[in-house]
């Protein structure tokens, strides 16, 4: 066996270079991606995302660099029917029902209409699985395109925004969907915006800024490699506020709180502090750097060194 083996990444990208008129939309760009993970690829407009999710899907050519998906080359015959891939804004033949359009992609893709239609449940759509697409809502057409990515168990799929639009139970829901594929062994890359709700659900993070990978790890490493402060808000009485401030080694007091910042390293000691405060505590908030700050760090350092 070469490198379709199944311990070989399910995605390689290496050194890949894509250059629109001059301007380098994806730059020397590289990682690989292995059974089951589940991962975020975040980035400003134009940061190059789609390109290289074109780039992987065999739409585009690349200027530079390699790209083995499952072992085989973007397009291929073996790549296409390991791979699934659901545009941030999809589209459906309006006369056709949603139960007409998954049946029609079961079949494109080979698989059993009767294995892929109780994905219509799995999505939310079996009470409108009867109905036309031109009367589904913005949502509905989403989740119909989640339930066509993910006919034929592919090993690969590639999300472009897949909650933009959604209501909070349907992003839920895209999320339960993609944590189940995972756990199935797909690998899952998605590309958002919407960093808060990625947070818990994704694991492991790409970074690009103007074309270039500026991070790739998991959320807690990249906050340690950032360095950014953890914040402490520590809840008192207001007559006790000056003591905590002070016994806490200073902080900002407001009303009812003292807040302070402290480093990874120094949390345990400073919980201890906080702890050896007894009662006079009544209760504590620990603020991790969250994934808007981390991004946001490693975007402006790219910016900087640019
Ligand atoms: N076909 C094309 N011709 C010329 N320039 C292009 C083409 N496709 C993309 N670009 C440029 O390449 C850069 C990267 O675009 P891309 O669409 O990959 O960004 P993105 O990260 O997906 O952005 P967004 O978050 O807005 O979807 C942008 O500057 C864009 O204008």
């Amino acid at each position: 066996m070469t490198e379709t083996s199944l311990s070989a990444p399910t995605l390689r990208v290496d050194g890949v270079c894509k250059t629109f008129s001059g301007h380098k939309a994806v730059d020397d760009v590289s990682f690989s991606l292995n059974a089951g993970e589940r991962v975020a690829m975040l980035g400003h407009n134009g940061a190059g995302k789609t390109t290289l999710f074109k780039i992987v899907l065999g739409f585009l050519k690349r200027d530079h660099g390699d790209v083995a998906v499952m072992g085989a080359a973007p397009g291929s015959h073996d790549a296409r029917v390991g791979t699934a891939y659901l545009p941030e804004s999809v589209a459906f033949p309006a006369s056709l029902t949603g139960k007409e359009v998954l049946t029609f992609y079961a079949r494109l893709k080979g698989e059993s209409p009767a294995r892929a239609l109780p994905l219509l449940e799995r999505v939310g759509l079996a009470e409108a699985a009867k109905r036309r697409v031109g009367t589904y809502s913005k949502g509905m057409r989403q989740r119909l395109g989640l339930a066509q990515a993910l006919v034929g168990r592919p090993r690969l799929i590639l999300l472009d925004e897949p909650t933009t639009g959604l209501d909070p139970i349907s992003r839920q829901t895209v999320y339960e969907l993609i944590g189940e594929i995972a756990g199935q062994g797909t690998t899952v890359l998605l590309s958002s915006h919407a960093l808060t709700e990625l947070e818990a659900r994704t694991d492991r993070i790409l970074i690009l800024s103007k074309g270039r990978l500026v991070a790739d790890d998991i959320l807690s490493r990249l906050r340690a490699q950032a360095g950014l402060p953890i914040r402490l808000k520590v809840w008192t009485r207001p007559e006790d506020l000056a003591h905590v401030s002070e016994s806490l080694g200073g902080g900002q007091m407001n009303g009812r709180s003292v807040e302070f910042n402290c480093n990874a390293d120094d949390k345990v000691k400073a919980l201890s502090a906080i702890s050896a405060l007894g009662n006079l505590v009544e209760d504590v908030d620990v603020h991790a750097p969250s994934l808007d700050d981390v991004y946001r760090y490693f975007s402006s350092s790219a910016g900087k060194e640019a």
